[in-house]
């Protein structure tokens, strides 16, 4: 039989309006039609012309009023989102981001058990914690570390729940009068320091099983927890040098808990512009730096920085030193907070800094023609930093039109991506393993 050449896995992360913070400005943007299906829609469908593995949604349970000053990049509840594109799409795979801090295990197992079921098998769930939100769910908050404790006790939860109904339980027997077998369908009696679950689920297996696990954690405690469970890590890698260790880094973790390697697939964000020539792209990366609204920028640094304070602040000040937490003492998102943090701790002003987050990314980010973009995206898959990417588009909807249009033509010419889907399902896609019922 042919061995298929190793190929790239590429996503979407969805951010309807454009990632860069006023791209929903530019002329063409389709910001007045951010809430309805059809906009969602049509980004899904022109993914999956174009062959790609996932559509991505993020989610942020905790937002201000001044988060919506600019448009928001999640305006729906992923979930519900899945539900619809379902049914108006056919091979994609669909991935919704959903909180183990504020989701009891049992609704989020049949929330994904029910995409998959309607989708035919193409459901993903990126794996987060939450540090903000605590103040909306009745809830106090959890310290970074334990976060992840708790989400390792979940999974465990959520992956007995999808388990307890064997795979062959439906039966659909007419002439006995049974259409799932009871001695088939089993309570799974967890008892846990964070969750007492009876069970079972409420929904039959899902098609793949599991939901296919994406996972974004970057500190030590999520680092681990994503080495041990995620199919997909998505992670923030600016430079190739930094990218080949955090791949093999995350790859001999993986070994280390007893998993295939291959089967653990790592894709860098990548932000990127594409022009026809290099000198258009760089034009129009101006001129989103030109269509920033500073105070929309303030709360885009603001959800960086948290806990640290900088609502009173003049644009051309500082951030008072005193203010500035060491990373280590901060409980949200570290990776990001260091960023913030390395730059306000030498003196730069909360408009540099909100410039500086708007332009440059945490990613890698590429401004230029298909061919350069590809060339950077081939050296990362060639030399141990990627097995795939997930686009975050600076602008839409020409910043998808660039990757469906001018980079995947370039990619599939050398061979780095398919022309057509090979599975039906987000697993057979990828290439990775359905767990058969008990592998929990
Ligand atoms: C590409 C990408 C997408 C992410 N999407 C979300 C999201 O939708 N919701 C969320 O709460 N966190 C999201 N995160 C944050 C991660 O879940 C994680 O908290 C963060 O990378 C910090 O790592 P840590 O939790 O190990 O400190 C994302 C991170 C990356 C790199």
């Amino acid at each position: 039989m042919a061995v298929r050449p190793r190929q790239m896995n590429l996503a979407l992360y969805n951010a309807s309006g454009g990632l860069s913070v006023g791209s929903w400005r530019r002329a063409g943007s389709t910001s007045e039609r951010l809430l309805g299906l059809p906009l969602l829609a049509e980004i899904a469908q022109q993914c999956e012309r174009a062959c790609m593995d996932a559509l991505f949604l993020a989610d942020n349970v905790s937002t201000g009023p001044s988060d919506f000053r600019q448009a928001l990049n999640y305006p729906q509840e992923p979930m519900t989102a899945l539900g619809a594109l379902s049914a108006l799409t056919d091979r994609i795979g669909l991935i919704a981001t959903g909180s183990t801090t504020f989701t009891q295990p049992y609704n989020l197992a049949r929330y994904m058990a029910s995409i998959d079921h309607l989708s035919g098998g193409r459901a993903g769930w990126n794996i987060v914690t939450s540090f903000l939100g605590a103040d909306n769910f009745s809830a106090a908050a959890i310290d970074h570390d334990e976060r992840y404790r708790m989400a390792d006790e979940y999974m465990a939860v959520v992956t007995q729940l999808w388990d307890s109904w064997q795979d062959d339980a439906i039966v659909d027997d007419k002439s006995t009068g049974m259409w799932a077998d009871p001695a088939r369908i089993h309570p799974i009696d967890f008892a846990g320091e964070y969750f007492t679950v009876r069970g079972p689920l409420n929904v039959p297996r899902p098609p793949q099983g599991w939901p296919v696990f994406a996972q974004a954690g970057s500190s030590a405690a999520g680092l681990a927890f994503a080495s041990k469970w995620a199919d997909l890590i998505f992670t923030p890698q600016p430079a190739l040098e930094g990218a080949q260790r955090f791949y093999s880094d995350v790859k001999k973790r993986a070994v280390d808990a007893g998993r295939d390697p291959d089967a653990v697939r790592i894709l860098p964000a990548l932000v990127v512009i594409i022009g026809d020539t290099e000198t258009e792209a760089k034009r129009i990366a101006e001129e989103l730096l030109d269509l920033i609204d500073f105070e929309a920028g303030r709360a885009d640094v603001q959800r960086f920085i948290t806990p640290v304070d900088i609502s009173d602040l003049d644009l051309d000040e500082p951030i008072p030193a005193e203010r500035l937490l060491p990373p280590e003492q901060v409980q949200a998102a570290q990776t990001r907070y260091r960023q913030i943090y390395d730059r306000a701790i030498t003196g730069a002003t909360v408009r540099e800094l909100i410039r500086f987050k708007a332009g440059v990314s945490d990613a890698l980010r590429l401004v230029g023609t298909a061919e350069q973009v590809a060339d950077v995206m081939e050296s990362f898959f060639t030399h141990g930093a990627a097995d795939g990417f997930m686009f975050q588009p600076s602008y839409m909807p020409g910043g998808l039109d660039g990757i469906t249009d001018r980079l995947i033509p370039v990619l599939r010419e050398r061979g780095l991506f398919r022309t057509e889907y090979t599975g039906t399902t987000l697993r057979e896609n990828l290439g990775l393993e359905r767990p058969g019922a008990g592998a929990s």
